[in-house]
């Protein structure tokens, strides 16, 4: 029988509970998540309950990480159904702030990444984004204080600029990243693919495989710019319009000319009528 998580909404709610765990000597993992949970998130809370007695997860679909022009406003809401979730995988706590106990009347300090993890991928395009994360990600550490945090690897950018963050403020957090979960096709689990029209949903694995192809053509020993601008081009075919697709070091994400330059990783984002999608894989 699945057993409803304990909820918090508020600071001080949390932070009794937290408190309460501590005393039990519990190690935690924390799950931040913005919500509309599917079988990617669920995988991250298998991860979390093997590294920690306790998990807890944040829903928390954060303002200061979305422009003006995009979705936080449709961004999709599934409260019944994430909780459902959660409780199906025995998740002991849920952090649900609302933006005014995040954000409260007066909030004036922000945390600014810079250096190489702003590589010129999600950050050219989200100029914004990254400082939202940061921000609201360092909070969520200090309210949770947990000993594990685990970031999914499809924002792959995004775990870098965490890890680098949780090391330079000494936050006493280790990053864990887990795996891409994938649809029978191909395609990232992401809560916006329910943004897709069903023809738009057709099209959308078209990112995996123009990925796997230009890997292909690397490890096969193709010149890097020419086995990328084939990926490329199959993407723009299917009727995408390209903000990035690239290869880097799969560590510093810094530029790569050849095989050899270390680990490499393709990274994507494109646009299908008005979804971005983001994704990558290693070579
Ligand atoms: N397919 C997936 N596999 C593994 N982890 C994932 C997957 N999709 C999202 N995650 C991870 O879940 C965490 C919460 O992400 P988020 O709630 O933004 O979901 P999302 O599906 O990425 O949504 P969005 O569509 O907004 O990008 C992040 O660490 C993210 O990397
Ligand atoms: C890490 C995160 C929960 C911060 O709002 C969000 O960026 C996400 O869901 O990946
Ligand atoms: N999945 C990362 C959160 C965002 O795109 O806003």
């Amino acid at each position: 029988m699945s057993r409803s998580p304990l909820i918090a909404r508020t600071v001080p709610t949390l932070r009794r509970a937290i408190d309460n765990l501590r005393k039990r000597k519990a190690t935690i993992a924390l799950v931040p998540t913005m919500g509309a949970l599917h079988d990617g998130h669920v995988s991250l809370v298998r991860l979390a309950k093997r590294r920690a007695s306790r998990v807890v997860v944040s829903i928390f679909v954060n303002p200061t990480q979305f422009a003006p022009t995009e979705d936080f406003g449709a961004y999709p809401r599934t409260w019944k159904s994430d909780i459902a979730k959660l409780a199906a995988e025995d998740v002991d706590m849920v952090w649900h702030p609302g933006v005014e106990a995040m954000y409260p009347e007066g909030f004036a300090t922000r945390i600014a990444p810079e250096g190489p993890a702003l590589a010129g991928l999600e950050d050219r395009f989200r100029p914004h984004f990254f400082g939202g994360v940061a921000t609201v990600v360092g909070k969520l550490f200090t309210q949770c204080r947990p000993d594990f945090a685990i970031f999914g690897e499809k924002d792959f950018q995004q775990l870098r600029v965490v890890t680098q963050m949780a090391r330079d403020l000494d936050l006493g957090v280790k990053i864990i990243g887990s795996r891409t979960v994938r649809e029978r096709d191909g395609l990232a689990m992401s809560s916006r693919n329910v943004y897709l029209s069903p023809e738009e949903r057709q099209i959308a694995p078209t990112l995996y495989r123009a990925m796997k192809e230009s890997a292909r053509r690397i490890k096969a020993g193709d010149a890097i710019a020419s086995a990328m601008a084939g990926g490329a081009g199959l993407i723009a075919a299917a009727g995408f319009t390209l903000d990035y697709f690239e290869v880097r070091h799969a560590e510093t994400l810094g530029p790569v000319t050849s095989r050899k330059d270390g680990p490499l990783r393709i990274l994507v984002a494109a646009r299908l009528g008005s979804t971005r999608l983001i994704d990558n894989i290693a070579v």
